[in-house]
C-alpha cells in the first residue's frame, strides 16, 4: 500500500543549522497494516509522515501509494486516499459549527467539484448511528457547536470524519497526547476500531509506551532519521514491556 525508496529529507540545506531529518529510508507497507512509530524527539517521525501526507516532498527517493507514484503530488491530492489526525484536539474541526455541520464538511472534502451534500434526514441518521457506536452519548448533540465538546470528544469524532469513503491510509501524529488518560484511552480505542472496521493501513506516531505495546501489527523504532527496528507482529510479540521501555529512554 506504502512504499517508500530511499527517502531523505534535510532542512536548511548548506546553512549551519541543516538538519538531516530522513535519511534514506526504505518501507514498505502493506495493505491493513497498522505500524507504531516510536523514537525520541527530533528522529524524524513527522518529518516522515509529511512525507508521506504530501506536505513536504523528499529531496531524494520515491513514494508510491496504492501503486500510484506520489512523489511529486501535492498534499490535497494526495488526500483522497489519505486522512490525518494531529495531537491538538482543535485541528481539524471548526469550533463554531455544529457537530453535523463538520460532519457535511469533512463529506464534502473528498466528493468531486460542484457535488453538494445536504444535511437531509438520511446524513443526519448516518452520523447519528456512528457517533453512537462511540458510546459517549453525543448522538443527542448533533447540533452543538463542535467547539463546546472535550478535547477527547473532538479527537473521537475527528477521527470519524476522517474516515471517508475513499480514505485508505490514516496518519495519527500523536493524537492523545493532549489528552488526559482516560479519554485518550478512549480515543486509542475508536482509532483502533475504525481501522479494523475500515481495514485501513494505518501509521501512528507515539511517545505512550502502552500503545506503543498495546496497539499495531508493526512497530518501528526511528533514531536520527533512520528506521533502527523494524518488527513485525510476530517479532513484536517476543519482546518484553522492560525492552521497550529501554527504547523510550
Ligand atoms: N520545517 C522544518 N524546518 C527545519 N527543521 C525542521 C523542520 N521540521 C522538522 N525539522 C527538524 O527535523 C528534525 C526531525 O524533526 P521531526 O519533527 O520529524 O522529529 P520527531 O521525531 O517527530 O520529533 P518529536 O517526537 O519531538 O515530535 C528535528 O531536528 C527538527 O527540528
Amino acid at each position: 500500500m506504502i512504499q517508500l525508496s530511499q527517502i531523505s529529507k534535510t532542512f536548511n540545506k548548506g546553512r549551519s543549522n541543516q538538519v538531516n531529518a530522513v535519511n534514506g529510508i526504505n518501507l514498505n507497507i502493506s495493505a491493513g497494516e497498522f505500524v507504531v512509530i516510536v523514537g525520541s524527539n527530533g528522529s524524524g517521525k513527522s518529518t516522515l509522515l509529511n512525507l508521506i501526507a504530501g506536505s513536504i516532498y523528499a529531496d531524494t527517493g520515491s513514494i508510491n501509494i496504492d501503486d500510484n507514484d506520489v512523489t511529486k503530488l501535492p498534499d490535497y491530492k494526495r488526500s483522497k486516499w489519505i486522512a490525518r489526525v494531529f495531537q491538538n484536539p482543535l485541528s481539524g474541526t471548526a469550533p463554531d459549527l455544529s457537530i453535523i455541520d463538520n460532519f457535511r464538511l469533512a463529506a464534502i472534502r473528498t466528493k468531486p467539484k460542484g457535488l453538494s451534500i445536504g444535511i437531509d434526514e438520511k446524513f443526519k441518521q448516518k452520523v447519528r448511528e456512528q457517533i453512537a457506536a462511540l458510546n459517549m452519548g453525543l448522538e443527542t448533540k448533533l447540533d452543538q457547536p463542535m467547539g463546546t465538546l472535550s478535547g477527547g470528544q473532538r479527537q473521537a469524532l475527528t477521527l470519524l470524519m476522517s474516515v471517508t469513503d475513499t480514505c485508505k491510509i490514516l496518519l495519527l501524529d500523536e493524537p492523545t497526547a493532549a489528552l488526559d488518560p482516560r479519554s485518550a484511552d478512549m480515543v486509542m480505542r475508536t482509532a483502533d476500531n475504525l481501522i479494523k472496521q475500515f481495514g485501513l493501513t494505518a501509521i501512528l506516531i507515539t511517545h505512550n509506551l502502552k500503545d506503543a505495546y498495546n496497539y499495531g501489527t508493526r512497530l518501528i523504532q526511528m533514531s536520527e532519521g533512520a528506521v533502527i527496528h523494524n518488527l513485525n507482529t510476530d517479532e513484536k510479540l517476543q519482546i518484553t514491556q522492560n525492552v521497550l521501555f529501554e527504547w523510550f529512554s
